[in-house]
């Protein structure tokens, strides 16, 4: 298939990216570079340095299909810019659908979110658990899921929203550089190679077993095979919605211990109160994805994950 991945240049587009050119699609992508890095486009795929309201440029009728993650992505930054959040997330992805609409292209894999859904303990939370944002960042996603049956139904576009818990891992020279970063496990890599003192805890109070919350990794490779997979899933008239996660939680501190093990390296640690808007715990159930889309992980292990993280962050 001839495919545009907006988001390309980012952490999980470039891995994805990856895995298309080696499954044999033809990849082009659009990215504004905001957050993302020209190095990060893989050999073979074409960049297009543009915002996504202008895909129009682009797209055209000769392409089969969009996967579609650019956007706007730290939740702490939505609490406090939400025009930035719903303008970027939102118009911009209507913007997207516009193009594809004009140029009738019918496949749309769409980056949604886990931390949609509402708090539900420890137990996995299926593709039909209530969804309730509690920030911005996570409403624009969920704008987006509630658009996309619609433009299904209306236009015959094929759509498929995963749902990704926690990205995580490296593939080769494609990491997470985020700046500023605030996601765990770089934060928590940062310590243990010496770039910052200590890692600040947001909260060990949390009705956990040990008192932090609860989180499911899931390696940025098997995100990207399920793309892959979902692009055979798209049919036309239908939006299909899969999680995406290992089904396992770890606590906030049980990733730190991971991390000193796998390291070798000390990490000083000290409480911080707790973030506003966090959940106690968000953990996938993917049966679904594992059943309708064949989809197999195949970097389960959060020590494989951190592996791959920190072989990165050393280089
Ligand atoms: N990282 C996670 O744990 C996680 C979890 C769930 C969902 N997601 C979603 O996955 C997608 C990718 O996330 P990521 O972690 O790779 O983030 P990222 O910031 O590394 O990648 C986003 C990419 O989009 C580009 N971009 C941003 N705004 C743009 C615009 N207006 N026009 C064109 N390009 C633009 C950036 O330059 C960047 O390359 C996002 O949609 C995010 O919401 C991420
Ligand atoms: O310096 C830090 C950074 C994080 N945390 C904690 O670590 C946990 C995980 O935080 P983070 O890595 O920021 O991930 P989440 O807040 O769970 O959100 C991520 O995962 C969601 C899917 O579940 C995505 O939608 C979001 O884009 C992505 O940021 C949370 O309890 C944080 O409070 C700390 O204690 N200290």
């Amino acid at each position: 298939m001839k495919l545009l991945v907006t988001g390309g240049a980012g952490y999980i587009g470039s891995a994805t990216v990856a895995a298309l050119l080696a499954a044999g699609h033809a990849v082009e992508v659009l990215d504004d570079l905001s957050t993302g890095f020209a190095d990060n486009v893989p050999d073979g795929a074409v960049l297009h340095e543009l915002p996504l309201n202008a895909a129009a440029q682009v797209l055209d009728p000769t392409y089969d299909g969009v996967l579609h993650f650019a956007a706007k992505i730290s939740v702490a930054e939505s609490v406090r810019k939400p025009d930035l959040y719903f303008d970027v997330n939102v118009r911009g992805t209507m913007s997207l659908l516009d193009a594809m609409r004009a140029n009738d292209v019918k496949r749309l894999i769409f980056s949604s979110t886990g931390s949609m859904y509402a708090s539900a303990g420890l137990e996995p939370l299926t593709e039909e658990s209530p969804v309730d944002p509690q920030n911005p960042y996570a409403a624009s996603k969920s704008i987006v899921d509630m658009m996309l049956p619609w433009e299904c139904q209306a236009s015959s576009l094929g759509a498929v929203s995963l749902r990704y818990f926690n990205a995580a891992g490296a593939s080769g020279h494609l990491g997470e550089r985020h700046t500023p970063e605030t996601h765990l496990i770089p934060m928590v890599l940062d310590v243990a190679a010496g770039k910052r003192d200590e890692f600040l805890l947001f909260g060990d109070d949390y009705p956990t077993p040990d008192g932090t919350p609860v989180r499911d990794y899931i390696h940025i490779e098997d995100l990207a095979t399920a793309h892959v997979l979902a692009l055979a899933a798209a049919e036309p008239g239908k939006h299909k919605i899969y999680n995406l996660g290992n089904g396992r939680g770890f606590s906030n501190r049980e990733v730190v211990d991971a991390v000193r093990s796998v390291t070798g390296r000390p990490v000083p640690v000290r409480t911080a109160p707790r973030r506003e808007g966090d959940a106690v715990a968000s953990v996938a159930s993917a049966e679904k994805a594992r059943t309708e889309l064949g989809w197999r992980q195949s970097k389960p292990e959060l020590r494989e994950i951190i592996a791959d993280a920190w072989a990165f962050h050393s280089a």
